[in-house]
């Protein structure tokens, strides 16, 4: 695989000319003069997903130019190494293969010449096998009662991503309460164990280190409180279990690793929900449903590795995520889900997208003169048009913004879904066609008022329009139809990650923080004061222990 920087690249150069045009484009425009849009420039995933991207500002040309630079970066290469096991994490040495995790078929997968497949299917059944034991009551607390609420214990991917699936699959709920500690802050954990009942309680130690501090503090609390009722240390077997690579700091913490579930260096953090850190998955929704998703994403990832580029859909999207970051120089994209259980859904690609994407150093580690990672952010419909959208319909920044919303919802109360859908085909409508000055002033005409009198409002009631997004609609939300969307969002980032010739699957980004709070925590045992930081820190930290009670 070559690092190729992509603006020194001939679909780069053309891009940029292509750009001295496109940019005074207008959706209107592209809308009127083809009314064959809609079915070029949107695609059906399996029956159940329907992408349509064709509110962007794009036409036939600026694709085959996108395409090309896909073409040009080596993007296919890139995709054949990542799923042969190849060592494409190159600063940690290490595989990058969350899709052997979901490798239905069981082609073999070899890392250093070996096949990980029997590897995946063992721990893949110690989780269903464990998982039945726990639903059907056999797996018991240490007064011998049987589990009905389930801890998952982790931070960042050992997190966010178990979060967001439970909360998006709650419909397929098994008897099992979920609850989530991830923050350092004790509230989190004091919260949620007064919910709770030491006897039924299950604790999943999640992180793939198990030397992360937030997690290993909230675990520490965890087993303090279980053992202030249990008194016993044999309890601990019977309410902890473990999500980790490190089995010898498992085995410190006190956890049997009979109890612990296994995965590899080969999985990144934020791309873990497939593995044994999806356990609280299983547990939440039933191993059946689990297996679903895993097929869902499998699917997916069948898509992005056999289908032509220009039917692909993680490339389109990675492409036009490209064309509006380094050509439009937009910051930000929006994920907006018109869906109430995947709420977490952005926060969680906030992390896939960011923590991938957000690097300054290309792969030959040369300082990148181009635009990498954008910020991704968002909240669920209709929630977001009553607090942010006016920003996006009416500010002077660009926001492409990605809606998704299931045709049919869980939930089929009354008009609730018609209404909820009819925000979300009225608001891509609205971003994408705006509202002219003749527009406004003729609806003043219409109440029957002279426009004289309207003339000085009119500006403000003005929609320019011209803002992209991309329309996902999904049969509804099931766990094969997320897998499938959860691994289409993988994909994007690692295409745009090859294009922009980043590493994509290290971050060492979130060390140095680190480092600075390990050697701060010292200081702040005693009440003298600190003198060793810059000013600004120094006066921060003292204030702090003048004031602490
Ligand atoms: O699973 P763990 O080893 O506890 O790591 C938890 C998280 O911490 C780190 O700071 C990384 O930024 C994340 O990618 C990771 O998911």
């Amino acid at each position: 695989m070559q690092n190729i920087n992509p603006t020194k690249t001939k679909a780069w150069q053309a891009l940029t000319t292509h750009f001295a045009t496109m940019k005074y484009a207008s959706l209107n425009e592209l809308f009127a003069n083809d009314s064959t849009r809609f079915q070029k420039f949107s695609k059906v995933f399996g029956e159940d997903i329907l992408i349509d991207y064709s509110k962007n500002l794009i036409n036939d040309e600026t694709l085959a130019l996108l395409l090309q630079l896909a073409q040009e970066t080596e993007l296919s290469t890139a995709i054949n190494a990542m799923f042969s096991g190849e060592k494409i994490n190159k600063t940690e040495d290490r595989s990058v293969l969350h899709v052997a995790l979901r490798n239905r078929s069981n082609r073999p997968v070899l890392v250093d010449s070996e096949d990980v497949m029997p590897q995946v299917n063992a721990v893949l059944a110690k989780m269903k096998a464990f998982t039945t034991r726990v639903l059907s009551g056999e797996w018991q607390g240490y007064t011998g009662k049987s589990i009905t609420d389930v801890v998952n214990i982790g931070i960042g991917g050992s997190d966010l991503g178990p979060l967001m699936v439970t909360e998006a699959l709650k419909p397929y709920k098994t008897p099992l309460s979920m609850h989530f500690v991830s923050n350092v802050d004790g509230t989190h954990i004091v919260e949620v164990l007064k919910q709770i009942n030491p006897e039924t309680t299950l604790f999943l130690v999640a992180s793939k280190t198990f030397t992360t501090q937030e997690t290993m503090t909230n675990a520490h609390s965890a087993r303090d409180w279980l053992l202030s009722f249990a008194k016993e240390e044999s309890a601990v077997a019977k309410h902890f279990v473990a999500l980790s690579t490190n089995s010898r700091e498992v085995s410190r913490f006190g956890i049997d690793t009979d109890n612990m579930f296994e995965f590899w260096d080969w999985v990144g953090g934020r791309y873990s929900l497939w593995s044994a850190i999806g356990l609280s998955i299983a547990l939440s929704i039933g191993f059946d449903n689990f297996e679903a998703l895993l097929q869902g994403a499998h699917d997916m990832d069948n898509h992005f590795k056999e289908t032509p580029f220009e039917e692909n859909l993680p490339v389109i999207l990675a492409l036009i995520g490209i064309w509006y970051n380094n050509f439009y120089g937009c910051e930000t994209e929006a994920i907006l889900p018109y869906d109430q259980y995947m709420h977490r859904f952005s926060a969680y690609f906030q992390q896939g997208n960011m923590e991938s994407n957000g690097k300054f150093v290309d792969r030959n580690g040369d300082e990148v003169d181009y635009q990498t990672g954008p910020i991704i952010w968002g909240e669920p419909g209709t929630n977001g048009q009553h607090a942010f959208y006016q920003l996006i319909h009416q500010g002077t920044k660009m926001i492409p913004c990605d809606f998704i919303a299931p045709a049919n919802s869980h939930n089929p109360l009354s008009t609730h879904h018609e209404k909820l859908l009819s925000n979300f085909f009225a608001q891509t409508e609205a971003l994408a066609f705006g509202k002219t000055k003749e527009q406004v002033e003729s609806e003043f005409l219409s109440l029957g008022k002279p426009i004289e009198d309207a003339a000085h409002i009119v500006p403000f009631k003005v929609f320019k329009g011209n803002r992209p997004t991309n329309s996902i609609l999904l049969k509804s939300v099931t766990p094969k139809s997320l897998g499938a969307l959860i691994a289409l969002y993988e994909h994007k980032i690692f295409t745009q990650g090859v294009i922009l010739n980043i590493f994509s699957f290290d971050q060492w980004g979130v060390e140095l923080g680190k480092q600075l709070a390990n050697k701060i925590l010292p200081e702040l045992a005693d009440d003298k004061e600190v003198v060793t930081h810059d000013v600004s820190t120094n006066g921060l930290i003292n204030c702090y222990k003048s004031w602490r009670l």
